[in-house]
Parts: structure tokens; sequence; C-alpha cells
């Protein structure tokens, strides 16, 4: 039995709307509430204009909400931006930074993720800040020294974070909608890795800090990687979709 609680968050990435996004709430709310899996933190990413949508049907379970990004400033004339603020305004509990398709596609760096990592540890939001190799990274043997630069960058924010609302979010780019997973050895040693350089740092809570898996997790492979020692759980895309497959993955983490 590990120390630390596993969380599972979903991230819906740029999907829902208003109605699809109903019968996904109502659907999550029954389950896991047949489930009563307390022992698994659970949480729900969707897009920001349906963070208030979220509240409005989880307010009331023991499922919390969050954001998918959040601006690296805390207001200002930042056009299209949403501040640490609005966000706990909106009663998120969550957000996550540096997800590999803003760092690829936007040009995020990982001194700005850091950046947005600080201001939500700063002002009290849980934050899950992704890090993880490209396949060229992992092929030319990189893996370590990808994850020690974007762990760097972080390790100001998680030295200043709450270790129980700070979470890192290991997720290989090539395991992410692919189909492909990392081995369970494989996401160990990047997880132990991972643990090791916080540690190194100086952050004091490394040891409590949860670590979780993300890229092509499905109920079918879930117990399994979350079964690892520094395993803590998982960052659900598309499975996260789909009521009973992120139900299940839930109830992966609550026995591995
Ligand atoms: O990017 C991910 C979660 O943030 C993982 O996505 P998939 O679970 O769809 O591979």
């Amino acid at each position: 039995m590990k120390s630390r609680k596993p969380l599972v968050a979903g991230n819906w990435k740029m999907n829902g709307d208003i109605v699809t996004n109903e019968h996904l709430f109502t659907a999550l709310r029954s389950a896991l509430e047949r489930a009563s899996i307390s022992q698994v933190e659970v949480v729900i990413c969707p897009p920001f204009p349906y963070l208030g949508q979220a509240g409005a049907w989880l307010g009331d379970t023991g499922i919390a909400w969050g954001a998918q990004n959040v601006a690296a400033a805390p207001n200002g004339a930042l056009t299209g931006e949403v501040s640490v603020s609005m966000l706990l305004d909106l009663g998120c509990k969550w957000a996550i930074v540096g997800h590999s398709e803003r760092r690829t596609l936007l040009g995020e760096s990982s001194e700005l993720i850091g950046r947005k990592a600080e201001l939500c540890a700063a002002a009290g939001l849980g934050v899950i800040a992704c890090v993880g190799e490209t396949l060229a990274e992992r092929e030319a043997s990189h893996t370590d020294a990808v994850l020690a630069r974007q762990v760097d960058a972080l390790v100001p924010a998680l030295r200043a974070a709450d270790p129980a609302r700070a979470v890192v979010a290991y997720e290989p780019v090539w395991a992410i909608g692919t189909g492909r997973t990392a081995s369970p050895e494989m996401a160990q040693e990047a997880h132990a890795f991972i643990r090791a350089r916080m540690a190194d740092g100086g952050v004091a809570g490394a040891d409590a800090i949860r670590i979780v898996y993300g890229g092509s997790v499905k109920p079918a492979n879930a117990v399994t990687l979350f079964s690892m020692p520094d395993v803590d759980g998982g960052l659900i895309g598309g499975a996260s979709l789909v009521a009973d497959e992120f139900l299940n993955i839930c109830r992966a983490a609550a026995v591995a």
C-alpha cells in the first residue's frame, strides 16, 4: 500500500459541447458514486468554457475539476489568457501546465511552464505539471536529460507548493493518443528518476508529491501501470471521454 493517495485526472483536451458534457457528467456522477472510490482523488479537466458547467454538475460530489492551462501572469493585458485567480473563482482545484501539446504545438518553454506552476503554488491552486520526452529523444538516449531539464524548471514551484497540491505527470510524447503505452517498467524508471531529481533539487516534499503517468492509459493496462511503486495514478486523455472507461481506470487506481 502506497503512502500517497492515487490521483486520476481526465484531460478532455479540446472536446465536448454542452449537451455531450451533460451526459458525461451525469454518467460520471452516478458511476463514481456507485463505486465509492474515496481512496482515489478524481479530477476532471474540461475546456475553459465548461468549467462552470463542471462546477454545477460536480460541486456536490467528491470529484474535483480543473483547467487544462493557465496564464503565466497574474492579470493584465494578455488577450485570450485565463488567470489563476479566475480559475479559483470558478471553483477549480487544479490546473494542468506544460502539456506536451502546448510545448510542441504552441511553443511553450520549460521556463514559461515553471512560471505558471509557481503562480499556481503561490495561490494554492493545485498544479499538474507535465513532462515527457519525444520518441526521437528516447531513441537518442536523451530521456533522462530531457526530464532533468523539464523537472529543474519546475523545482522552484514544487519547493513552494503544498506537496498534496502538486502533481507531476510523466507523459512520454510518443505514448499520447497513439495506443502505444510505456511499459510499467519504463514508467517506473522515469518516475523514479523524476522523484530523485526533485529531491536533488531541494524539494523537501519529493516523497509526498504524486507522479502520475499519462499516455494511452486504458482500463486494460491501468492496474499494471499503477502498481509500480512510483506511479501514483494517471492523466487520462481519450479514455476520460468514456464514462465507463474512466471509471474503470479510477477503480484500477483504487486497487493497485
Ligand atoms: O495527453 C494525455 C493526457 O494529458 C494522454 O492522452 P491519451 O490518454 O489519449 O493518450
